[in-house]
């Protein structure tokens, strides 16, 4: 059982610290563990640095943004504690303004299917898989978010629930279902996850498609020669369907031991990103994701995480928006391969980013 590492045993206080964080642009993060209603809470009046090992990790959040160069991580160390943030409000370091800027329109739709079309028709000739996003923009004025992130959060309980600001990223809320790597620092532990395949939830566990199938292949073979490329044997659970809302995926576990904290970080950076977010093969996928999307996925598709005394819970960036206070932009993708149909992998875009934006616009006053 992980205690909060800011000392911080109530929820409500560090939703009121997060709001001044948010207003005051100070760099924090609020976070849940999937099935945990305890708050972990990081804020520093410093800027984020970039941290090389997990071994030379304060406690704290770590964050990278999606196919990074720079491979270490930001992190947030734990310096201010919510309750002081609250008591001395406004005394805080004032923030930093972020570096970035959230992005403007939303995709239309044909301009979607048609690059997509496109997509697909080159992928029957190559192969491989690249995983495609777009953006639901809107306006932010209206919006209380942190209304919004307790109600997301409550409603996607079993998931990584995060809000968080850093000068270099701005503010993003998300809930997302996705482990990118567990580490337990005593038994020298890493656990993941193969993570990619979407369909609508249904109680009758039918088989799943020739598509998804394939397209969780890629990632299930990404990790497990990612893991031995260290020297690692991992082993793979049974099929499960992970299930988020309406919607469930394909989801393969995966799980190392012998593992030292020197090279977590490394594995981290390898396996950030996978073909979930990004495709196979990786440059190939990157090229047509810089191609088809005509906006900087930031945060979206990178990971999040905390460090706990010595060991990592860390996640991918997913089902998130990039909120400021003019303007927020969702994010929702989903891997593209000649077997795709356009208008499913929209439907399917549509599917995952569809709970963030009811909750959105029920607070939206
Ligand atoms: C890319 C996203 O999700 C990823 C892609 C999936 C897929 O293509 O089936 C499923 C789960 C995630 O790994 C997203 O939610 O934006």
């Amino acid at each position: 059982m992980i205690r909060s590492y800011a000392g911080c045993e109530c929820a409500d206080i560090c939703f009121e610290a997060a709001k001044i964080c948010l207003e005051r642009d100070i760099s924090f993060a609020l976070t849940f563990l999937p099935g945990s209603s305890k708050p972990l809470f990081a804020a520093s009046e410093s800027l984020p640095q970039r941290v090389s090992s997990l071994s030379d990790c304060k406690d704290g959040f770590i964050l990278n943004t999606f196919a990074s160069e720079i491979k270490s991580p930001l992190l947030i160390k734990n310096e201010l504690a919510p309750e002081r943030i609250i008591s001395s409000n406004g005394m805080c370091a004032s923030g930093v303004a972020p570096y970035v800027t959230t992005w403007e329109g939303s995709t239309d739709k044909n301009e979607y299917i048609k690059r997509v079309s496109a997509l697909i028709s080159l992928l029957s000739e190559t192969g491989g898989k690249t995983v495609i996003s777009r953006v639901v923009c809107g306006s932010s004025v209206n919006i209380d978010w942190i209304d919004v992130a307790k109600k997301l959060f409550q409603q996607f309980d079993d998931a990584y629930r995060f809000l968080y600001y850093t000068p270099q990223t701005g503010a993003w809320l998300g809930a997302t279902p996705e482990t990118l790597l567990a580490y337990d620092g005593f038994a020298g532990r890493v656990d993941t996850m193969s993570l990619a395949g979407t369909r609508k939830y249904s109680i009758c566990q039918e088989p799943w498609d020739y598509k998804n199938i394939k397209e969780h292949e890629y990632v299930t073979d990404y990790i497990l020669s990612c893991l031995r490329s260290y020297g690692l044997s991992p082993e793979v659970g049974d099929s499960e369907n992970l299930r988020y809302g309406a919607i469930e995926h394909l989801c393969h576990r995966i799980s190392v031991s012998g593992v030292l904290p020197e090279s977590v970080f490394g594995i981290l950076g390898r396996l950030s990103p996978t073909p979930a977010l990004a495709g196979y093969p990786l440059d190939d996928a990157l090229l047509q994701i810089a191609e088809v999307e005509d906006y900087p996925r930031i945060c979206y598709g990178g990971y999040i995480g905390n460090v706990v005394r010595g060991n990592l819970y860390c996640y991918v960036n997913l089902r998130c928006a990039h909120i400021r206070n003019e303007r927020y932009c969702l994010f929702a993708g989903g891997g593209i391969t000649a077997h795709s149909q356009p208008l499913q992998e929209w439907d399917e875009t549509e599917a995952k980013c569809s709970a963030l934006l009811k909750i959105i616009d029920n607070v939206t006053k």
